[in-house]
């Protein structure tokens, strides 16, 4: 059956004929985001879901996501989903971080020219006849200061705009490098300096904890006496009730906002000030971004609905289309080896380490890392996937480090997966064939090679003569056919161990018997997911 994608916000319709185009079953309900109930009653159908701001993905909205596989965000903030939710549930978020950036930049450029000469309130009073030319006295912006906090995508080229309009340009970003600064030219600054240069302020950032409220009284209080604040990122960052005062005691100009706390705004307390210039999220707003994200937002959802290529998501690495097939069996290599050491682990986890030998290293390795960790967590957490699983190992306090070396053995490359638990540590390698197909190598340390089946039995053993008949006669004896069979020891008479692939599950009483071998120390019955 093709995937299902609701489109629950106002996108172009480039993204539904894109959809149908790639074989999606597409449900286009520009509605329905606004609708919480309605939204969660049909959601459980799809397996994507294409947002704009409207739709709120909430905690609650995702539960009831059952099938939902990935959300697309026609846009750049992601705010508006829960995306530690949506991980847990192993939901990829991807958003479309430069399909509205131009557009942006440009509408925060608009609303400083808008702020600084008073545009709307003098179009609004010319209209109503008033004519009232002395009354509309404004600044010119040549050679004034413009503070940028947040010099990313957008914050970059509203300062390239400010820069062709002979304006300084100072920036406040912790992330901005001092190469980037001069590359962009602008001036990079600390906070309180940007506060005390800026003859007008813009704002570039995401809404974060660090971000919010990053504009409140005692901000104002270090700004010069004048100056102007525009707002075309998020609502959050400036305390509304702190501007409006400052704009009534006469401290700040000017401020104009595209968003707002609480939005839509249907009621706000900047309403109908003098000095307050507003517009209604309309920072992506042209037919260009418009377009630009749809497309971009359904080729994404798409790639990754067809064939697992992961682009511009939130909480997953990113897979190319190109390497999506040539990494599709090492991804499931790299599950398998998690999954080995998951099932015969017990004890709580610490560590896990993910060696990157020869040519796998070369490989995206951050999507084999997520595959590893995935393999290990679902043995108790049937649910984890590729997403979900590195942030519940994180949230289980689990380091994961990775390793990456030349060619050391004979293979041209192979993963090894290392996990401390409070027990012991367990190693465990394989590689992909020529075949495509994932084998184990060597566990324990030991060299072997392993076809990995469905259904197989793992044990350790003492190297002694009698233990492959024994082994052999009670599998017989209890129905269970042996497909493949594989030894592997350190050295005659010293540990062993034995992989055998067999043609169905095996019991708990058969696992029991088996231990009750003298040369047995271990047994597991294993299973693993050959066919996804
Ligand atoms: N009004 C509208 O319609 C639109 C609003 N936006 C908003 O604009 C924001 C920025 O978009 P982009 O530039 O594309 O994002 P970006 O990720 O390229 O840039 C954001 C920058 O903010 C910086 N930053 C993070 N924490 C900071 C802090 N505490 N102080 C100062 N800087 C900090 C980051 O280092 C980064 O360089 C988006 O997150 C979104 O909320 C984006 C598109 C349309
Ligand atoms: O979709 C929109 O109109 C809002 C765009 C936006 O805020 C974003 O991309 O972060």
């Amino acid at each position: 059956m093709a995937p299902r994608v609701l489109i629950s916000d106002k996108l172009s319709d480039a993204a539904v004929q894109i959809f149908k185009d790639k074989g999606i079953d597409v449900d286009f309900q520009p509605d329905v985001g606004k609708d919480k109930e309605k939204l969660a009653e049909i959601i459980g159908d799809y397996d994507g879901l294409a947002i704009r701001s409207a739709t709120k993905a909430t905690e609650k909205l995702i539960e009831k996501a059952t099938n939902l596989k990935v959300i697309g965000r026609a846009g750049i903030g992601v705010d508006n989903v829960d995306i530690p939710a949506a991980s847990r549930k192993g939901i990829i978020v991807m958003n479309t971080p430069f399909g509205n950036s131009i557009t942006t930049a440009e509408h925060a450029i608009a609303m400083m020219f808008a702020v600084a000469r008073q545009i709307p309130q003098a179009n609004e009073s010319t209209h109503a006849g008033k004519w009232e030319k002395s009354k509309f006295m404004g600044v010119e912006i040549t050679g004034k200061t413009l503070g940028i906090i947040g010099a990313g995508n957008i914050g970059s080229i509203v300062a390239s705009r400010a820069i062709g309009l002979k304006m300084n340009v100072v920036a406040f970003d912790p992330f901005l490098t001092e190469e980037r600064a001069t590359q962009i030219g602008v001036k990079k600054v600390e906070l309180d300096e940007l506060f005390a240069r800026a003859d007008f302020i813009t704002l570039h950032t995401p809404l974060t904890d660090k971000t919010r409220n990053i504009i409140d009284a005692e901000a104002f209080t270090k700004m010069k006496d004048g100056v102007r604040i525009i707002n075309c990122a998020r609502g959050g960052l400036i305390v509304e009730s702190d501007l409006v005062e400052a704009l009534k005691s006469g401290k700040v100009a000017g401020a104009a906002l595209d968003v707002f706390e609480e939005e839509p705004a249907k009621e706000n307390a900047l309403f109908g000030m003098d000095n307050v210039v507003c517009t209604p999220h309309l920072g992506a707003s042209t037919s260009e971004a418009q377009e630009n994200v749809a497309l971009q937002v359904a080729e994404q959802m798409a790639d990754y609905l067809n064939s697992g290529a992961v682009t511009n998501a939130i909480n997953m690495p990113s897979i190319s289309a190109e390497e999506a097939p040539v990494l599709k069996p090492f991804v499931k290599l790299a599950e398998m080896l998690g999954s080995f050491v998951g099932q015969v682990t017990d004890a709580p986890i610490h560590e896990v380490e993910i060696i990157f030998d020869g040519s796998t290293a070369g490989m995206n390795t951050r999507a084999l890392v997520s595959a590893a960790v995935s393999g290990l967590m679902r043995p108790q957490m049937p649910e984890a996937n590729m997403v979900s699983a590195p942030l519940l190992a994180k949230e289980r306090g689990v380091i994961i480090s990775e390793v990456r070396r030349d060619k050391t053995g004979i293979f041209d490359g192979y993963i090894m997966l290392r996990v401390k638990a409070s027990d012991t540590t367990r190693t465990v390698a394989g590689t992909v064939f020529s075949d495509g197909k994932p084998r184990f190598i060597q566990i324990k340390g030991i060299n072997i090679d392993a076809e990995i089946g469905q259904n197989m039995v793992y044990t350790t053993n003492i190297d002694k003569p009698g233990f492959i008949g024994a082994l052999g006669t009670t599998l017989g004896e209890n129905g269970v056919n042996i497909a493949n069979f594989q030894l592997g020891r350190k050295a005659a008479g010293s540990d062993a161990i034995a992989l055998l692939y067999v043609d169905e599950p095996v019991s708990d009483a058969v696992i029991e018997k088996l231990t009750a071998h003298p040369q047995v120390i271990r047994a597991r019955a294993l299973s693993f997911d050959v066919e996804a």
